[in-house]
């Protein structure tokens, strides 16, 4: 683990720091705030959104306050591998800042594109050798990453005790930001796609181990209704018998103000699930 920088904030210390990964062959960038005191603390992952690094939660989301009251550490990953030789689209909802945390299957992307193996096996082992962390964790994101947040818990519901998210994709094959990333990440059938689907998953009961799941959505939100489609959350809840508990925020739109007004909340319900 190299450490880039260090700052101290609300008592803690934030690290920027870089680690090789196995899973993409890349260097990869984190963030990781320890509160006050020595641990070994519970931790959040956060996963960001579309065209994020690690650095976008970290400086906007106003998160760290929460984070050193209620004693959890936050760990905040880039959103994809990186670098001249790692492969990438013009646009900003494919390639580098746009890894969907899945593990591609398709060329060009397959080598490197190995977000859902880094996340729950390279960070998470580094992480916990690295920082004063206890091996106990939730998982939490925005949109893209709040897609990779549910799919993420849901697939590996040992790794993580709860899970919340702000604005997530509700289901990746039903909007064109999932369904562009799938078509170049994954198999063309489209029955593979059914196992990276955060509703679909819901509906199966694959989030039968979590006592409820919070999710925030602004009704501002320019994505709403295109992209983010939280309403298949909430039926996919209904049909299997899942708490979740999804608010909708009056006039809040998609950007990091709408996560630094309710992120405490978020950090809260995690803490008293990790304690
Ligand atoms: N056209 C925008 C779209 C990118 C964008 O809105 N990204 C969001 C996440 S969207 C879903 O995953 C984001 O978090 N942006 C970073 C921020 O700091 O707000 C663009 O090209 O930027």
């Amino acid at each position: 683990m190299e450490i880039r920088a260090q700052h101290r904030v609300h008592g803690g210390t934030l690290t920027y720091a870089q680690h090789q990964s196995a899973a993409t062959g890349t260097p990869m960038r984190l963030s990781v705030f320890t509160p006050p005191g020595e641990g070994p603390f519970p931790y959040l992952i956060w996963l960001s959104g579309l065209t994020c690094t690690e650095d976008n939660f970290t400086t906007k989301a106003g998160a760290y306050g929460a984070a050193a009251q209620h004693r959890v550490a936050i760990v905040a990953p880039d959103t994809s591998p990186r670098g001249e030789c790692v492969a990438d689209d013009p646009a900003y909802d494919l390639g580098q800042g746009a890894g969907f945390y899945i593990d591609a299957t398709q060329a060009p992307w397959t080598p490197h594109f190995k977000m859902e193996s880094y996340i729950t096996r390279d960070l998470i082992t580094t992480v916990e050798a690295a920082f004063p962390l206890a091996p106990k964790r939730s998982i939490f994101g925005h949109s893209m990453g709040g897609h990779g947040a549910l799919t993420l818990a849901m697939k590996y519901p040992e790794l993580f005790k709860s899970v919340s998210a702000f604005a997530p994709i509700s289901s990746p094959t039903r909007c064109s930001w999932g369904e562009k990333a799938f078509t170049a990440y994954l198999d063309p059938n489209r029955d593979t796609w059914r196992a990276h689907d955060a509703a679909l998953l819901i509906e199966v009961g694959r989030a039968n181990s979590f006592d409820d799941i919070l999710v925030d959505q602004g009704t501002g939100d320019q994505f709403l209704e295109n992209q983010l489609r939280p309403e298949l959350l909430e039926q996919a809840a209904a049909k299997a018998g899942q708490k979740l508990t999804l608010r909708r925020q009056e006039g809040y739109d998609h950007s990091y103000f709408f996560m630094a007004s309710f992120v405490a909340d978020h950090v809260a319900f995690h803490a008293a699930r990790l304690a």
